[in-house]
């Protein structure tokens, strides 16, 4: 039987990144993947939904722009640019390009057999390797809403089928508002669906600070968008008028598809954890701090449940090798930018107001509307928008959380994501000196504000 040094099983941001390094540090390497290399992220979530986004940013960007009027956007060159980044779901290149490497490469379903050595089996064949890295990934919730396994995915999407649509649906209900469900649902709107997002939760991404919940709130009604916040789909069908949903405050709607956006679950299943001694209750892989499962046995990325986010998986794959290779890497989770890249885009760092008080913060806030302190918006467009909220702690003197409300805010986040991460005293960000015109000037004001 071979054995390696190592088996990555599931090649997406989180597998490819582990068993790149480990490549690259002239490590053998057997690597499997169920679908393809790329992983979800690459073909069905991040780049396709921020390939989609793009075009209709630019739009908007270009109305507000003085002596600019809005371009056309040609959905057909759109929909190709998309399948182009996509690879038209294919992965032959990665199949060869880590072959390449130097690695053994299994297109299949792997599952754990055993351990000590640590045993796999994909496409009948079974590897014993020194460590065995897990990076399944995530799949979406389901939510037990009657009717729906009747209605068939032409009218049922999830991520897949939303990121790799072909036609703009006339209609679309989209369950779920938070990251999937704003992204996917302003795309649909602003291709021309006449969209209604339904979300259980009290408000859009509500998991982020009330004001920001707030402000996307006012953009989607801007955007012609039906929110029904409070409620959920309980069931589907269909009449005459096509598909219906119905909510449980007694309204319905009509539509020509629905989206699911409640969430993501780790895929756990059918890797034979509980075979080898690992219990997983059904839920994520309880990892360390070292996102070690067991001696040998590692897992990185969405399978974990941390902050389900690429960079997140990147960085776990970071502490994973670093500790694979011999050097002592504990994961910290503190200072991960979190961003939807709605119009204009949404980040958020750190903890809220209402998590930190809940952490015994000794909280001090402040929030500034940078079109009224600074002359980047009105230099980027006519009729701009822009806030930014900080949360620190007076007692520590630091940021604890941040969230950024404009263009480009998922770049200008990382001041704050940094600040956080590294416990920069307000004190030192205070006498910072930030570009002029830009939107990271805002910091200035709201750090200024902040009654500490
Ligand atoms: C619509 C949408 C948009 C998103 N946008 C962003 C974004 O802009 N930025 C961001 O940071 N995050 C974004 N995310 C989240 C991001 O996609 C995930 O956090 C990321 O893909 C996690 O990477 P991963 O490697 O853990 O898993 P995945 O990307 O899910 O890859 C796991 C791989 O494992 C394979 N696999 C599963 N089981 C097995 C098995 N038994 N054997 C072999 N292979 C297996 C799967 O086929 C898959 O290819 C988005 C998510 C969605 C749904
Ligand atoms: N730009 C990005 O980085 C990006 C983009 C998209 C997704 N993601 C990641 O993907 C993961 C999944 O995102 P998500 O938005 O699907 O999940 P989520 O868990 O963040 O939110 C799900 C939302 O759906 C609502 N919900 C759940 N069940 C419902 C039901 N039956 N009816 C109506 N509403 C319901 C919840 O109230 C919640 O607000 C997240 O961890 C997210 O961070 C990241």
């Amino acid at each position: 039987m071979e054995h390696l040094d190592a088996v990555v099983v599931g090649m997406g941001p989180g597998g490819e990144a582990v068993a790149s390094r480990l490549l690259a540090e002239g490590r053998h390497v057997a690597v499997a993947e169920a679908d393809l290399i790329g992983g979800e992220c690459g073909y069905y979530a991040c780049i396709p939904t921020k390939v989609l986004l793009r075009g209709p940013e630019a739009q908007r960007e270009a109305d507000g722009v003085a002596g600019l009027s809005r371009p056309e956007l040609d959905w057909e060159a759109l929909r190709s640019y998309r399948d182009g980044m996509i690879r038209h779901l294919d992965d032959s290149a990665q199949v060869d390009g880590y072959r390449d490497l130097g690695a053994r490469v299994f297109k299949g379903r792997a599952r754990l057999v055993g351990r000590d050595p640590w045993r796999v089996v994909v496409n009948g064949t079974e590897l014993q390797a020194d460590h065995v890295v897990l990076a399944t990934g995530s799949e979406p919730v389901v939510p037990p809403i009657a009717g729906l396994a009747e209605l068939g995915p032409d009218v049922v999407w999830t991520n897949r089928e939303a990121t790799t649509l072909t036609a703009i649906p006339e209609r679309a209900v989209v369950v779920g508002g938070s990251a999937v469900g704003v992204e996917l649902g302003q795309f649909l709107a602003e291709l021309g669906s006449r969209v209604t997002v339904v979300q259980r939760g009290p408000r859009l991404l509500d998991r982020e600070d009330e004001r920001l919940c707030a402000l996307v709130s006012e953009q989607f009604e801007r955007d012609g968008i039906d929110v029904r916040t409070g409620t959920q789909v309980s069931a589907v069908g269909r009449d005459a008028h096509g598909v219906v949903a119905h909510l449980d405050d007694g309204t319905r709607v009509e539509t020509d598809v629905v989206v699911l956006a409640s969430g993501r679950r780790p895929r756990v299943e059918g890797l034979g954890l509980d075979e080898v001694g690992v219990d997983t209750g059904g839920g994520a892989v309880a990892v360390d701090d070292r996102c070690r499962l067991a001696p040998g046995l590692w897992a990185v990325g969405d399978l974990t449940g941390q902050a389900m986010f690429t960079h997140v998986a990147s960085y776990q794959a970071r502490v994973v090798t670093d500790n694979l290779l011999g050097t002592d890497h504990r994961a910290d989770y503190t200072g991960v930018p979190r961003v939807v890249f709605s119009h204009p885009e949404v980040a958020a760092v750190g903890l809220t107001q209402e998590q930190a008080r809940g952490a015994g913060v000794d909280v001090v806030a402040s929030e500034v509307d940078l079109t009224e302190e600074l002359a980047r918006p009105w230099t980027f467009e006519t009729e701009p928008q822009g806030r930014l909220g900080l949360v620190a702690d007076r007692a520590s003197g630091v940021l604890v959380g941040a969230w950024a409300f404009g263009p480009l805010s998922s770049e200008w986040i990382h001041t704050a994501a940094l600040a956080v991460r590294a416990r920069i005293p307000v004190s030192t960000l205070r006498r910072s000196i930030f570009q002029f015109p830009t939107f990271s000037q805002g910091y200035l004001a709201a750090l200024d504000r902040l009654e500490m």
